[in-house]
């Protein structure tokens, strides 16, 4: 019940909101298979970036391929930048040492790479449905070494609707 005086009840959580804004981001992507979206938060709850899986700036989302199967040319695999990716490389504050990085999927093992020399020390996953991949694998083995925590969000399953 709403009492006059009193802060408002039924507001974002600190971690609906990052992953809110990690998942609205993804919805810019092109992939018509995953779209993974990233967040990368201060460890005094401040956004610092976000980033989108997409081809890198100059290679055209209709002249590069989207496609998943075939010669690898001709598959998007060679040529995306991963959301995590992006959104350290899209940062232009200076150091993200100490940093959380909230994203949609877990992270594959180059991204690993990069978050971990990037100084970010905690990881908020949605989804790992790749899990079983060595890339996946990898990854784990890379951000256990490095002393990287990782915990999967969880989900509230509260709708949030914006009119845009
Ligand atoms: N953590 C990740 N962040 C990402 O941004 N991606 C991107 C690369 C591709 O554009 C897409 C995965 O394509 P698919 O294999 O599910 O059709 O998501 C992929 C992973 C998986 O490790
Ligand atoms: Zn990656």
């Amino acid at each position: 019940m709403d009492k006059k005086g009193q802060k408002r009840q039924g507001y974002l959580s600190w971690d609906e909101y990052f992953m809110g804004v990690a998942m609205l981001s993804g919805m810019r992507s092109k992939d018509p298979h995953s779209q993974v979206g990233a967040c990368i938060v201060s460890e005094d709850n401040k956004i610092l970036s976000m980033g989108y899986n997409g081809f890198p700036k100059g290679c055209s989302d209709d002249e590069f391929p989207w496609g998943r199967e075939g010669d690898p040319l001709d598959t998007k695999y060679l040529y995306v930048t991963h959301s995590e990716l992006n959104a350290i490389l899209n940062y232009r504050g200076g150091s993200l040492e100490g940093a959380k990085l909230y994203v949609s999927l877990f992270p594959c093992n180059e991204c690993a790479k990069a978050i971990i020399q990037a100084g970010i020390k905690t990881i908020v996953y949605d989804c790992d449905k790749y899990a079983d991949t060595p890339s996946v694998i990898a990854s784990k083995k890379m951000l256990d070494a490095a002393g990287v925590r990782y915990y999967k969000y969880n989900r509230t399953d509260r709708e949030i609707t914006i009119k845009v």
